[in-house]
């Protein structure tokens, strides 16, 4: 973007980058179009990078950008080692990550490794030549009952996980869609094969993977087929060698679990497995607890979130570009989701929602901050979704979750600055609904306005960049006497992660009314409290531990914990 004013900082060496970093997931065929195909490409990806630095996220997440027939938004890959042409060439792509590393932004890759696309050659070997070389890449049967207690994935379009192949005359495995053939990890050729990819990609300069899917790699009579004991032998052994050949670089599991088998993605420190993972039970939580009013849903889950070994970080998220999943929640909580934001059946798909964060909270701008203000302070490191740092809205009227795959909305101008192309032509239309139309939802718009959303979440990210203890900090939850008010501390005790030691109080309020707590801090008592944003003092806490606060409506403080006067912390922040 013209006028941004950026110095190029490059990266720098941090093996707990991935801790403290701010993820945004970016579509390459979303972002912008540099050639007026209609579709984003790396090159106009390139040319929104110093936007991307501006806003201040540490490191890009790319959904697959892979050769494919796009019916599942690429995650049904032809080839693992080529680019969509319409995205570009692989020199294209290698700009792309040396101009994002330039301005110091890491970027982390989707690698599909549960299945193919039914078009990759592999898949064709393997169904017309069964004794050939790519015969046992699939999981071939013909018995179509195997496997009986494997839950069916995506419930709005298929019916079994097995499909008939008329070419070899048998049934052939899939979790997703009936176009994506699971790939046989029983094979060794098949781990080889997937050993190759990822070597591939890291000597092209990525930062990590998103390892998508990852629970279903396995299958085991009588078991549900996820999170076999098997998966992790593998991804231990895909860790080693990550360490040994790319260290620095990250694992990502994409495991839509509960907290206790999430947990086993991590490994040990002895035995690492992933350094990420996604929580995805606290997501729907704390959409949950808002319209509840109740801190409850996110303090229990988090209660029941394990330990991580040292060398873990949670992923959290608001938004991403399937569907807000509702898969980890319980039925009742389901359907009170489904009423409170989907009362549209459109608004649907499998088991989920698919709306973006702004038409889900109405667009309020009060709970779009307060969730962003959750997301941003709770345990893990944040993952934005391209848009939502606007506000952009969805349409329910596409496919699918196309409905929140629009393209990036940049300026009032056609197609939204997203492309020159004819607006038919446009991989997908941008959004034109009332409130959200990007004549008035924009980039340029709002950059415009100090007072913006965007203008926002970058202060929001500058505060939380200067203070790593959102990122390596212990979660302590502090007891409140409102339901309504979720409290918690996150701490530094010493400078043992190899950060300064800090504690931040964070109080928020769930309700749509002002609320008064009153919080225990009995390990704090007489310490001082001071606002991170503005650096004003609070009353300090009592000296019998107690601290009375009151909060306006959805309204949230990060208030620093002192023992005593802090008057050159106060300094340093404002510099
Ligand atoms: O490649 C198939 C799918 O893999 C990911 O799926 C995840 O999203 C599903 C919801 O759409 C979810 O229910 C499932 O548990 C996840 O593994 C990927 O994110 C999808 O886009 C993709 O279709
Ligand atoms: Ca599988």
């Amino acid at each position: 973007m013209e006028g941004l004013n950026l110095s190029a900082p490059g990266l720098r060496h941090d093996p707990n980058w991935h801790k403290k970093a701010v993820f945004y997931e970016v579509l390459v065929r979303a972002f912008a179009d540099s050639n007026g195909s209609g579709s984003g490409d790396f090159t106009g990806l390139i040319n929104r990078l110093d936007y991307l630095q501006w806003l201040g996220v540490d490191c890009l997440w790319l959904p697959p950008f892979y050769a494919s027939p796009l019916r599942d938004g690429g995650y049904d890959i032809a080839d693992y080692c080529s680019v969509l042409p319409e995205f570009g060439t692989m020199p294209d792509f290698t700009e792309l990550v040396s101009q994002a590393h330039a301005r110091g932004l890491r970027v982390i890759v989707d690698l599909v490794m549960n299945h193919t696309s039914d078009q990759h050659p592999w898949f064709q070997a393997s169904r017309s030549d069964p004794d050939g070389p790519y015969g046992d890449f699939f999981v071939w049967t013909d018995d179509n009952t195997k496997f009986q207690d494997a839950r069916i994935i995506f419930v709005d379009t298929e019916t079994s996980n097995w499909t008939f192949d008329p070419v070899r005359r048998q049934y052939f495995w899939h979790r997703f869609f009936s176009h994506q053939p699971d790939l046989n990890f029983e094979n060794p050729a098949v781990w080889d094969a997937m050993f190759d990819v990822v070597r591939f990609w890291m000597d092209l300069g990525v930062d990590g993977f998103r390892l998508d899917a990852i629970p279903y790699l396995f299958e085991e009579e009588g078991t549900n087929c996820e999170n076999l004991p098997a998966t992790h032998d593998f991804l231990r052994k895909l860790r080693a060698m990550v360490d040994d050949e790319y260290p620095g670089r990250i694992m990502l599991a994409e495991a839509n679990q509960w907290p206790k088998d999430v947990v086993e993605y991590f490994g040990t420190d002895e035995e690492p497995e992933c350094h990420m993972a996604f929580h995805f039970p606290v997501m729907p939580r704390i959409y949950y607890a808002m319209r509840d009013e109740s801190a409850r849903p996110i303090v229990d889950i988090l209660a029941d979130t394990p330990e991580l070994p040292a060398h873990g970080q949670w992923g959290t998220f608001l938004r991403n570009h399937d569907e807000l999943t509702l898969e980890m929640v319980t039925t009742e909580e389901r359907a009170a989701m489904y009423g409170w934001y989907a009362p549209d059946p459109r608004m649907r798909a499998n088991v989920g929602i698919r709306r973006r964060l702004s038409t889900l909270l109405d667009g309020s701008r009060a709970e779009i901050e307060l969730v962003n203000a959750l997301l941003l302070s709770l345990p893990g490191s944040p993952c934005l979704y391209y848009g939502d740092e606007i506000g952009m809205g969805d349409n329910i009227w596409l496919d699918d979750r196309d409905a929140v795959r629009t393209p990036m909305q940049w300026t009032p101008d056609r197609n939204a600055g997203f492309s020159s192309a004819d607006p038919g032509k446009l991989y997908l239309p941008t959004i034109q609904s009332l409130v959200h139309h990007y004549n008035t939802v924009n980039v340029e718009a709002q950059l415009a306005t100090r007072s913006s959303l965007l203008h926002w979440t970058r202060g929001m990210l500058a505060i939380r960049k200067r203070h790593p203890v959102f990122g390596v900090g212990r979660y302590v939850p502090v007891e409140s006497s409102n339901e309504a008010v979720l409290a918690f501390l996150r701490v530094i005790d010493d400078d043992s992660q190899g950060e300064p030691p800090e504690v931040v109080l964070c109080v928020n309020n769930l309700a749509q009314t002002p609320q008064g707590t009153a919080l225990r801090l009995l390990d704090h008592a007489g310490h001082v409290l001071e606002d991170l944003f503005g650096g004003s003092g609070f009353p300090a806490v009592g000296s019998d531990g107690e601290l009375l606060l009151s909060l306006g409506s959805r309204d949230f403080f990060w208030l620093r914990v002192t023992p005593g006067d802090t008057r050159e912390n106060r300094e340093g922040d404002r510099g």
